[in-house]
């Protein structure tokens, strides 16, 4: 209930893109549906989607709309609405909580699609936080992370953001505090706050960068398993990276599957260095200004 007590009709919820600061990539197990064994360090960085949803007529079914200025894939008219990531998490709430899925959704994209930044499990999760408020389930964390990890392995790690370790196919999370010794480490390694996030309209998809990793693995030294294979698929972000080093980032890399280029900078004369370094050499399309850590924001409307 609202806080007059009046019925809850329209929720929206923020929720932040993600990247992995270390994605060590086992065996692939045939009882994870070919799913690789994972040991990652997920960060939620401050590039959001906003998942907003209202009540409709009972028995009307869902809706949903996408809005933002680069949609990818998802802005051709033959994209089944009824696979968006948002609407499988609509159906698979309402079939746990026993509710009719009679939700009008909005999502205003600002995460890269396709981007190794789980833009679509952000929105999945948005909209499971959003129902656990409009329908008043008041469920914890726990319960609606094991409705998540029926739909993606990133999705339980995109309902609480910051930082976690992921393991089992990804699903399993562990919260880490950003005092906990991973994340110290990490931030000494430089591996927090200020970010500058190189995308493109090229996407990769997921089973096709894993595909790749099993014929060519990953090089010693790289904290992304992925990263060779996601670089052998689109050479351009192997550039970024190179060019973001060469320019003073302090850690560069592509984000989970890619192709986006995650590059922290410290400093406001490696921020201008790696912006110009990747402008002049033209090998990333759009450049994002933001910073990690990042969490969830549920606002009640109406
Ligand atoms: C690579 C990572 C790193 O966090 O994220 P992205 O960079 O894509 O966002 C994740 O593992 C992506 O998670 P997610 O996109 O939810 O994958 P899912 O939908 O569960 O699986 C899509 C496909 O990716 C491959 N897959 C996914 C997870 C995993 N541990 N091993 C895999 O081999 C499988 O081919 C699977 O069928
Ligand atoms: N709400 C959504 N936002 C983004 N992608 C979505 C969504 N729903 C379904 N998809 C599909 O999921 C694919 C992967 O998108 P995304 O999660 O953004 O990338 P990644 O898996 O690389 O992190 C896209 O190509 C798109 O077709």
């Amino acid at each position: 209930m609202s806080g007059n007590g009046n019925a809850i009709n329209t929720v929206s919820v923020d929720c932040p893109a993600k990247t992995n600061l270390t994605l060590h990539v086992g065996k692939p197990r045939s009882e994870w549906g070919g799913r690789h064994e994972l040991d990652t360090i997920y960060c939620a960085v401050s590039v959001y989607d906003t998942v907003t949803a209202s009540r409709k007529k009972p028995g009307s079914g869902f809706s949903l709309n996408l809005e933002g200025a680069y949609l990818g894939d998802l802005a051709s008219s033959g994209n089944d609405m009824r696979r968006n990531h948002a609407v499988l998490a609509l159906f698979a709430l309402a079939e746990a909580s026993g509710h009719e899925p009679d939700v009008a959704l909005n999502i205003e994209k600002r995460i890269p699609v396709g981007a190794g930044m789980a833009g679509g499990s952000a929105d999945a999760a948005a909209t499971i936080l959003a129902l656990n408020t409009l329908w008043n389930l008041d469920w914890p964390i726990e319960r609606l992370q094991q409705v998540a990890a029926t739909l993606g392995a990133d999705m339980p790690f995109c309902l609480t953001g910051g930082y976690a370790r992921g393991t089992g196919f990804g699903e399993q999370i562990e919260q880490l505090s950003e005092y906990s010794d991973d994340v110290r480490n990490l931030t000494r390694q430089g591996f927090a706050g200020r970010l500058l996030v190189g995308a493109y309209q090229a996407e990769l998809r997921t089973p096709e960068v894993y595909a790749m990793f099993d014929q060519i693995g990953a090089d010693p030294g790289d904290n992304n398993h992925l990263q060779q294979a996601a670089i052998s698929l689109h050479p351009r972000s192997g550039q970024a990276i190179d060019e973001a080093l060469r320019a003073g980032a302090k850690q560069a890399f592509v984000s989970g599957s890619g192709p986006s280029v995650i590059a922290f900078v410290p400093t406001d004369d490696a921020a201008h260095a790696v912006q110009s370094a990747w402008q002049e050499s033209r090998c990333v399309d759009r450049i994002i200004a933001t910073k990690a850590p990042a969490h969830p924001i549920v606002h009640i409307i109406a």
